[in-house]
């Protein structure tokens, strides 16, 4: 079996990996601020103000104009559609703002989940269509990342032999595409925490599906070098009863990503999933901690756990700036700090940081 169709040149590989390891580089990790206008609607009901585009640019503003020092903290921002064309109130592009701090500018790629019959409600992810355009247009827009969410669940039968392969092979299909348009492709295969499962069960679970998405991206020629892995963390479902410690969740998430990641990935950036910030931070703190070969960076592509105080703080207000982009920055610098296992847990402040952010069956 030669290999005699290379999918990328060198310097098409040595532009994916560079940007990869940029995102990722010294305890960097990624502002996952890519809410699809529903999700983000959600997020505003909670603190009572309008789901307008107008509404969404102000919040978006202020994560994006903080003090030029989170870019020792975030590497890479992950923008929807909308706000990659959106400005600030002095007429700039977000996306220069952000490439001006230093910050790598991706976008979201997946056009949500759609059902696969004859499964427990399982889903596959749609957005291939037209993909490699969109690429080579977000490409010249000044996008150098991609994100692509698959959503499994743990359930009766779930997750089915059908909707692992269908998601792997669909999230390879992507990553193939994004790389093709020089596009670093963050791979999110994510089992959701919904259920009363323990944390055996997901990392069983969590392993199987990681392991159908590697052998799906070999199939599919793609240069793992120049991806990012976005994983869920091994965790108990939502629902379980029995508790378990940071120390205990980061050997189970080590564990089965060292059975299961090559050693040629850069960098695994974790979601939050419904954790609190605090537990994300201490989380992620424990995981690079863990006293097991860790041949990969380990990081954040936070949403909920790193915008969810400064959301609280702001409510709409724009009197509230400076606690908005502090309480966005305590995040972002806890994150960047627990992301080189560094992380010194302050106590409970009382505040949002300690609340759960769960959603069920967020599957968009
Ligand atoms: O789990 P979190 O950290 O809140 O968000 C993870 C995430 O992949 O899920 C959301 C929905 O697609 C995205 O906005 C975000 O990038």
């Amino acid at each position: 079996m030669a290999h005699q169709f290379p999918a990328l040149t060198s310097e098409q590989k040595k532009a994916l990996s560079e940007t990869a390891r940029r995102i990722v580089a010294n305890g960097k990790g990624i502002l996952a601020a890519d809410e699809s206008v529903g999700t983000m609607g959600n997020r505003l009901q909670r603190i009572k103000v309008e789901n307008t585009e107008e509404n969404r640019r102000q919040f978006r503003e202020l994560l994006f104009t903080v003090d030029s020092s989170v870019s020792q903290s975030i590497g890479g921002v992950i923008l929807f559609h909308e706000t990659l064309y959106q400005k600030d109130g002095q007429g700039k592009l977000f996306r220069d703002i952000l490439k001006e701090k230093g910050i790598v500018v991706g976008i979201k790629l997946d056009q949500g989940v759609a059902p696969l019959a004859g499964t427990n409600k399982e889903t596959t992810v749609q957005g291939l269509d037209g993909l490699s355009e969109r690429c080579a247009q977000y490409k010249k827009d000044g996008a150098d990342f991609g994100k692509w969410r698959a959503v499994l669940k743990i359930d009766n039968q779930c997750p089915s032999h059908l909707a692992i392969q269908e998601n792997a092979n669909t999230l390879a299909r992507y990553a193939s595409i994004c790389q093709q348009n020089g596009l670093v492709p963050i791979v999110e295969p994510e089992v959701i925490p919904d259920g009363s499962h323990d944390m055996e069960h997901c990392q069983y679970v969590t392993e199987k599906v990681l392991a159908a998405v590697y052998k799906a991206l070999s199939d599919h020629h793609v240069y793992l070098e120049g991806t990012l892995l976005k994983p869920n963390m091994v965790t108990a479902g939502h629902a379980c009863t029995k508790k378990y410690t940071p120390e205990q969740v980061a050997m189970a998430t080590v564990t089965a990503l060292y059975r299961t990641v090559p050693a040629a990935v850069p960098g695994i950036c974790f979601l939050s999933g419904g954790m609190s910030e605090e537990d994300a931070t201490l989380n992620l703190n424990a995981i690079n901690l863990c006293p097991l070969p860790k041949p990969w960076k380990l990081s954040f592509s936070y949403g909920r756990a790193l915008q969810a105080s400064a959301l609280a703080a702001w409510g709409g207000k724009a009197e509230n700036k400076k606690a908005t982009q502090e309480a966005f920055m305590k995040r972002a610098l806890a994150n960047g700090q627990a992301a080189k296992g560094q992380y010194v847990h302050m106590g409970s402040s009382g505040s949002a940081s300690t609340q759960s952010l769960f959603t069920a069956s967020y599957t968009y």
